[in-house]
């Protein structure tokens, strides 16, 4: 039995539909992955896994229980991250830490934990007085303080520069290793990419996409991207009709192209047919960032 399922969740606000008809499976122990495009409904659907929202219609189960009728319960075995306005500014870090480690039958031993998010010089200063990477890290380990079955984090390492994101990486590899199941929600592709073993692209609140990372990059349109300065003024619209290609950008007399394996030949080919050479040529192959401009289109 999954540990977390969604099944056509259906939630409105004022009557506009803004989770239209979500269902995926989370298994015990993975990691898995809510990515998409602002506004797409993606906090909406995972506040309904969390019993803060009451779904329209459709179905939310976690480890067997309804998040909304059986919410006492569910907090028991589901670790969120808290929003700012949640934490009194006066607190120190250790205040919170303790607190939160008070309300749970069987808390993780807090001390390596704030080690870990490097919070242990900040154990004193209080709540409102941490930057906002500090304020990030102390909800992270709030998060993970009642040793959860299943711990839902929005926007992760939103606001952490980039030495605290992959120690906070690190960390879930760790959390995902002893066992626990983790929602996570990001705009970060390269963070999806390395925790997730399977990803729901949502997009307009509907699922548009689930696989594994390499599943969603596979089965995009675009296989290689292209990236050139052309010798001589180049008609963009040229470009974009060949049909291996499925995307053109320029930027600064700069052109980057998305498309098939067949990208690199078909431009090339059009290039030299009007006496035109690629200077500063690049290729590679398509990465998550390419596959999920692909799945979401014009909302991304
Ligand atoms: N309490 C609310 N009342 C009315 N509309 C809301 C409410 N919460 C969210 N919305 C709207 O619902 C839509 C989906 O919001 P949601 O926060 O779920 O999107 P999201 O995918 O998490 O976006 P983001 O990536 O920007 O955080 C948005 O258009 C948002 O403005």
């Amino acid at each position: 039995m999954p540990l977390i399922e969604v099944h056509d969740l259906q939630k409105l606000y004022g009557g506009r539909t803004v989770v239209d008809g979500v269902s995926f499976a989370v298994e015990e122990g993975e990691v898995f992955g809510i990515l998409g495009p602002n506004g797409a409904g993606k906090t909406t659907t995972v506040e309904c896994v969390e019993g803060l929202r009451t779904p329209d219609s459709g179905l939310v189960r976690v480890a067997g229980l309804d998040p909304v009728a059986d919410h006492e319960r569910l907090t028991r075995i589901l670790g969120a991250q808290l929003q700012e306005s949640e934490l009194q500014p006066k607190l120190t870090v250790r205040e919170a830490l303790e607190l939160y480690a008070a309300f749970y039958p069987n808390p993780a031993d807090w001390r390596p934990l704030a080690e870990r998010l490097r919070l242990t010089d900040k154990l004193d200063s209080r709540f409102g007085k941490l930057s906002g990477g500090q304020k990030q890290r102390l909800f992270i380990a709030l998060a993970l303080i009642g040793n959860p079955k299943v711990v839902v984090l929005d926007e992760l390492t939103t606001g952490l520069d980039p030495r605290a994101r992959r120690d906070t990486w690190e960390l879930i590899e760790d959390v995902r290793d002893s066992g626990v199941t983790v929602l996570l929600v990001t705009h970060f592709m390269e963070e999806a990419q390395r925790l997730c073993d399977r990803i729901a692209v949502i997009d307009k609140g509907r699922v548009a996409a689930l696989d594994s990372p390499a599943g969603l990059i596979s089965r995009a349109a675009s296989s290689t991207v292209m990236s050139f300065t052309p010798s001589a003024p180049l008609d963009r619209r040229q470009l974009a009709a060949l049909p291996a290609v499925t995307l053109v950008e320029e930027r600064d007399g700069r052109y980057t192209l998305n498309g098939t394996d067949e990208t690199v030949d078909a431009a090339i080919t059009l290039l030299a047919r009007h006496r035109i050479t690629a200077h500063q040529l690049r290729v590679s192959d398509a990465t998550l960032d390419d596959a999920f401009l692909d799945l979401t289109g014009a909302s991304a």
